[in-house]
């Protein structure tokens, strides 16, 4: 199957349509202040509006109070919450709508133990881990840290671009893919032809399966 595309970090209605016209099948909303991606509850909704049918909408969290998310899913379209913060297991899953839990990865981090305890993940998303930021760095990590028998779908993002995703596919054959910084113009402004070129870097890398090493 191949991997899906998401596309995360957007602050422009245009820059969405523009990433779903040209074949991305999620967008990423980072509702986390710090980051530069920010958008509020009425720019979210702006964006969402400009989506044409059967694009997920994914919310991203950093160690969010319960009443900042239930306030985003009272107001904007969500399919999929992404936690990218310390949440623990039992409050990614009590919002009743599908997660996805992001990791932080280095030497050491255990990925199947936390495979087993976000359990009901929709994915496990793996992420460079640098110190004193939460995500969205552009840095790639170690992919041969992640087991090859993930027990949950892996989303892997850290760093993609479109010079090096297609031998990240073909080295751990994840579920889905996700950037941020690796197809943008300027911070939270992304770039059509980034985004165009990364997304046919990822469609070439999986014509080629004779290279692919995960297990379908
Ligand atoms: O995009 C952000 O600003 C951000 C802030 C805090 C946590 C996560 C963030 N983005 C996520 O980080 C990864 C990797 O991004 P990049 O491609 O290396 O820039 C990705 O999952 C984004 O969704």
């Amino acid at each position: 199957m191949s991997a899906r595309i998401k596309i995360c970090g957007f602050t422009r209605p245009e820059d969405a349509l523009a990433a779903a016209r040209l074949g991305a099948d999620a967008i990423g909303l980072v509702f986390y202040a710090p980051s530069p991606r920010h958008v509020s509850i009425a720019q979210a909704q702006a964006i969402i509006a400009a989506l044409p049918p059967f694009v997920s909408v994914v919310a991203l969290f950093v160690n969010a109070s319960r009443e900042e998310v239930e306030n985003v899913l009272a107001h904007c379209a969500i399919d999929i919450l992404q936690f990218h913060g310390e949440e623990s297991p039992e409050f990614c899953r009590s919002f009743q709508r599908p997660y996805l839990k992001a990791v932080r990865v280095q030497p050491g981090t255990d990925l199947m133990a936390l495979a087993a305890q976000y359990h009901d993940a929709r994915g496990l998303l793996t992420d460079a881990f640098v110190e004193g930021a939460h995500g969205g760095t552009g840095k790639t990590f170690d992919w041969t840290l992640i087991p090859p028998q993930l027990p949950l779908p892996l989303v892997l993002s850290g760093g993609l671009d479109e010079h090096n995703v297609a031998a990240a596919v073909a080295r751990v054959s994840p579920a889905a893919v996700d950037v941020s910084s690796g197809v943008e113009s300027g911070k939270g402004i992304k770039s059509p032809q980034r985004m165009a070129s990364f997304i046919a870097a990822v469609r070439a890398a999986q014509n080629d399966v004779s290279i692919s090493m995960r297990p379908v």
